[in-house]
């Protein structure tokens, strides 16, 4: 079996080495331009369309939970990826548990006004603060799927109410489940934190708007964890000058690296991380795609294969 890999900013060495570890046998090998050599499976993040163009696959796995990357290549080049090639991404693969931290702890931070006393402290004063009350601090996930339902669990010891938001109703214990987009009103009406997890498709590309942050609960607060292209970051300016949110904590961008001359870096109210709330974890995924290389081998069943026509 022959494996190819690619990405442009990983450990490659640390890659070949620990893929080959897993699956005995299997000769796995760098992909540089010019290679046209046979392959089984590629293992990519944002890669050349030459890498993929004309090949016979057994798969395709993305190293990274999004595939939107590929996806927006395969539209320009549709000719890169045949249809029958199955395309895989990471589940979760260590990113749950830190969705789970990043999540927790800034919910935690806001609902104990620490975003409050970081303001009073710059002006030296000694004010105690009425505490937020759990039922008023409803926490809506919008995508509930590997990354948002493992979000949901982490919060549910914490007693805040919950909800989430999908394609199709889940069943998750303690979780309001709200489904399509006839229910995405009243998802929202009530909602104080909104976390954003979606993947980005056509359906959900600029679905943090005025439109939206408008239904949410007055002084709420926004945490995109998924991708930039989500939220209409002018409209998320309007809605904190006009104080229907009171804070956002941001991990993606509409463009990132994040333009210096952007107004998000010197907003008070907005706290910002450079995408890095979860990453993939090498270990976590050699083994995911290892496994499931073997299970596809045996032509067993396995999971994680992206969709192309729903988008993710
Ligand atoms: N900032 C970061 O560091 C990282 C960001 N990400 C982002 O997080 C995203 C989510 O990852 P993951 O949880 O693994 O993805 P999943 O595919 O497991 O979950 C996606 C969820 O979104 C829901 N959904 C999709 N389209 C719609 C729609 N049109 N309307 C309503 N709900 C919709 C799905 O509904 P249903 O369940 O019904 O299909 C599903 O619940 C990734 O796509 C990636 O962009 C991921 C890793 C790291
Ligand atoms: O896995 C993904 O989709 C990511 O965004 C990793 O940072």
């Amino acid at each position: 079996m022959d494996i190819i890999f690619y990405h442009p900013t990983f450990d490659t060495h640390y890659w070949l080495k620990a893929l080959s570890a897993a699956l005995p046998g299997a000769r796995v090998r760098e992909w540089k331009r010019g290679d046209n050599q046979p392959a089984d499976y590629a293992l990519v993040w944002h890669p050349p369309v030459e890498m993929l163009q004309g090949r016979e696959l057994k798969a395709v796995f993305a190293l990274g939970a999004g595939v939107d990357s590929i996806l927006n290549k395969l539209k320009a080049h549709p000719d890169m990826l045949a249809d029958s090639i199955p395309l895989f991404r990471l589940e979760d693969t260590g990113m749950g548990e830190q969705m789970q931290e990043y999540a927790v702890s800034q919910v935690l931070h806001w609902f104990r006004r620490f975003d409050d006393y970081q303001a009073l402290k710059q002006q030296a004063r000694w004010e105690p603060l009425a505490d937020y009350q759990r039922e008023d601090f409803t926490v809506g996930i919008l995508g509930a799927g590997v990354l948002g339902s493992k979000v949901a669990e982490a919060l549910a010891p914490w007693g805040f109410p919950l909800r989430c938001w999908s394609r199709t109703r889940k069943a998750y214990p303690g979780v309001e489940s709200f489904a399509g987009t006839d229910e995405l009103s009243s998802f929202l009406q009530g909602t104080r934190v909104l976390i954003n997890l979606l993947p980005n498709t056509g359906e959900t590309v600029g679905i943090i708007n005025s439109t939206l942050l408008n239904q949410l609960a007055d002084n709420s607060y926004v945490m995109n964890l998924a991708r930039g292209v989500h939220l209409v970051e002018a409209d998320l300016l309007k809605a904190l000058e006009s104080g229907k949110l009171k804070g956002a904590m941001l991990d993606v961008y509409s463009k990132e690296p994040l333009p210096a001359e952007s107004p998000l870096w010197a907003h008070p109210r907005v706290a910002m991380t450079p995408h890095v709330a979860a990453v993939t974890r090498p270990a976590e995924a050699v083994s995911y795609i290892a496994h499931t290389i073997t299970q596809l081998e045996k032509g067993e069943p396995v999971t994680g294969r992206v969709d192309r026509q729903r988008g993710y």
